[in-house]
């Protein structure tokens, strides 16, 4: 897990729980012990599926929800503890949310200079006009300043929204599924825009979103959520390359999984019984003959021959397969190829494509296997494993 320089903290969150009523009678915790910290500069993402908490811990850190315990320091300041409860408007954070939230009945520049009117602080009009034309200009909005906001396009509103978010300088930018709303194409867009921009003005983010290309592309560091709590926290490199349980290999990216079984040590390694052949690999200290782990490889990592290669690659794994479906995305095929009793997914570029009905020869490298223990906790990727087909 990777950790933080404690010097430039940004957001601090302690064992936070959120429960909410059900039917009067019992809770639902949305919330159960999240703890994070944010770097100074970082965009950090809560990914998850829908319902898993990831908004109601946003939510609680923006004071839209007061959690039940726990602890949120906001640039070394308390927000919430134990006798501490500073309300949203004197936090110092930005938001941007699903809904562009813009005010309809008002002009783009008024939009963005609303929240610079009712902060309190005394500013010549002057000061309002040049700090809103120069965020403005940092969302590409500078030419629509005098247009109403509703005559601006999907991807315009969200950038008007940011700006919004941006106008009084916050210290933490909460984005809760801010492109959900833009169609595809305008969704990759904003996606590099945003990020872009997050960069150069090194402004500290927590982002939410369930949609793991944007928390892959997007993010410093990844906290993959599964009911109210972090299962996973990583670069989105380490997210997705050592998945630490087999949800996270599931929900982040398209992962093989094989139930294993543990059955001979062998003297370079272990021999592990798998649906699809038996595989050889280096376990960890501690593993014994009939121990069940799972074991994880993206369809990317696999290389597939049409015809039996003399030598495998040093420490790779060679089964013997047959393709049962070829399916066409444009940049890749993926191929469904029976192994054993296993089915397996490979990535190739079209022009490598086998048909179906072919037989093929898989290969798995070493270091593109994790292995898994049923419990979840990951254990060391097999270093060097041979494998005997069947
Ligand atoms: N105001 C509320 N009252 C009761 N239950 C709530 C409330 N808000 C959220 N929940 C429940 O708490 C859980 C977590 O909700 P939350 O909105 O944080 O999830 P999420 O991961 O952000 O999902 P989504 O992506 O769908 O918004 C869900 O089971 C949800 O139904």
């Amino acid at each position: 897990m990777s950790t933080v320089d404690t010097t430039t903290i940004c957001l601090d969150v302690r064992d936070l729980v959120k429960d909410y009523p059900v039917d009067g009678a019992s809770d639902h915790r949305a919330v159960g012990g999240v703890s994070l910290t944010i770097a100074e500069g970082e965009m950090y993402t809560l990914l998850g599926s829908s319902g898993c908490g990831k908004s109601t811990t946003l939510r609680c850190v923006a004071g839209l929800e007061r959690p039940d315990s726990g602890r949120i320091e906001l640039a070394g300041v308390p927000v919430v503890d134990q006798g501490v409860y500073v309300p949203t408007e004197r936090r110092d954070i930005g938001m941007v949310f699903q809904s562009y939230a813009i005010w309809p009945h008002m002009s783009v520049f008024e939009n963005v200079a609303f929240p610079l009117r009712v902060d309190g602080r005394r500013r010549t009009k002057k000061e309002v006009r040049r700090r809103v034309e120069e965020v403005l200009g940092t969302v590409r909005l500078a030419d629509f300043a005098s247009r109403s906001a509703t005559q601006l396009s999907g991807g315009q509103q969200q950038r008007l929204a940011l700006a919004r978010a941006l106008i009084r300088e916050p210290r933490l930018l909460l984005l809760d599924e801010p492109l959900s709303n833009l169609d595809a194409r305008l969704r990759d867009q904003m996606r590099v825009e945003l990020r872009e921009l997050q960069r150069r003005l090194n402004v500290t983010a927590l982002f939410v979103t369930h949609d793991q290309a944007e928390a892959l592309s997007m993010s410093s560091r990844i906290a993959v959520m599964d009911q109210g709590r972090i299962v996973q926290e990583g670069t989105p490199r380490e997210i997705y390359q050592r998945p630490a349980t087999r949800f996270v290999a599931d929900f982040v990216g398209t992962a093989n999984l094989l139930d294993a079984e543990v059955v001979e040590r062998a003297a370079d390694g272990w021999l592990l019984r798998t649906a699809a052949g038996v595989v050889r690999a280096s376990c960890p200290d501690g593993t014994r003959v009939g121990d069940r782990v799972t074991m994880t490889f993206r369809p990317e990592d696999i290389r597939m021959h049409l015809s039996p290669p003399d030598a495998a690659a040093g420490g790779a794994t060679m089964l013997a397969g047959t393709v049962d479906r070829v399916d066409f995305f444009g940049e890749s095929v993926e191929c469904q190829v029976s192994c054993g009793a296993a089915v397996l997914l490979v990535h190739r570029h079209p022009q490598a494509a086998p048909r179906e009905g072919d037989t093929v020869h898989i290969e798995l490298a070493a270091e593109g296997c994790a292995v898994l223990t049923d419990r979840g906790a990951r254990l060391p990727a097999a270093a060097g494993p041979v494998a005997k087909a069947g």
